[in-house]
């Protein structure tokens, strides 16, 4: 079984307690936050989605102890596009109440970052103010993926739909995603290849399409070279976590589109 198999049949346990809480409750966002596709489309520089990330099944703890609003107000201040919070308890050590605390703290777009396969989990991103959502296309079918796609657009929600490969990206197609993610490390073998998003970018390339290079962001060359693969925007965990001067970093990732003249 992979760890993609295990995080997921976890996810069926927690989906049950969530609909004892959630069914029937009609969500409010908490607040009205920026569209992440209209800021990032019209942006001159690069893009950084910065994430509160603990702990990963592949590198183990990072930053247990972190203060998620802490981290997040350091995230926005040094220049973040937007904010991600890995809410999985089990595997991620994140909580939704992670995600509550960033939400009163910032005001950018927020990504929950978790392993959705139900509706209700969607609602509960929702309640706790997220403003964008995660669909892993390895994760689900693609009838579901497309049935939870449309969910979080009715619900006015973004939604980040996660490929790792030409066959994913097809599905990215077929599903209508406005945002596409292309995940650099692979979530059953844990390996990280840069090299993913120059591959699948080719196939996704449409004016009007944000991507997003996801994982494995460590120096300004990383960024150079999806850069140049198309994208608009990156995912960044493990080395804004362990930053020591989170401002330097975000100025490292903040490369410009447009070439300045000498
Ligand atoms: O820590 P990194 O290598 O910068 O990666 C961040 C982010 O891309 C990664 O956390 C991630 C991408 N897709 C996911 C899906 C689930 C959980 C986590 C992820």
């Amino acid at each position: 079984m992979t760890i993609l198999d295990k995080i997921l049949q976890q996810k069926e346990l927690e989906v049950q307690e969530l609909k004892a809480i959630y069914s029937g409750l009609e969500a409010e966002p908490l607040k009205k936050r920026p569209s992440l596709y209209d800021q990032f489309m019209g942006s001159s520089n690069m893009n950084v989605i910065a994430e509160v990330k603990r702990a990963s099944p592949s590198k183990g703890m990072i930053n247990q102890d972190v203060d998620p609003v802490a981290q997040a107000k350091a995230y926005a201040t040094a220049g973040a596009g937007a904010i991600s919070v890995l809410t999985d308890r089990t595997f991620f050590k994140g909580s939704m109440a992670d995600l509550s605390a960033v939400a009163q703290a910032v005001e950018v777009p927020l990504l929950c970052k978790d392993f959705m396969i139900d509706e209700v989990q969607i609602d509960a991103a929702k309640e706790h103010g997220a403003s964008i959502i995660l669909l892993i296309a390895a994760a689900l079918p693609e009838a579901r993926l497309k049935e939870l796609y449309d969910y979080a657009e009715s619900q006015e929600l973004d939604v980040l739909f996660e490929v790792h490969n030409e066959e994913e990206a097809e599905t990215a197609l077929r599903v209508g995603a406005k945002i596409v993610g292309i995940n650099n490390r692979n979530l059953k073998t844990f390996e990280v290849d840069l090299a993913v998003t120059e591959r699948v970018a080719s196939l996704l390339q449409q004016t009007d399409r944000l991507l997003i290079s996801e994982s494995g962001m460590k120096i300004a060359e990383d960024v150079e070279r999806v850069r140049e693969a198309g994208a608009k925007g990156i995912l960044v965990g493990e080395t804004l976590m362990r930053a020591e001067d989170i401002q330097q970093t975000m100025n490292n990732f903040r490369i410009p589109f447009t070439k300045v003249a000498k």
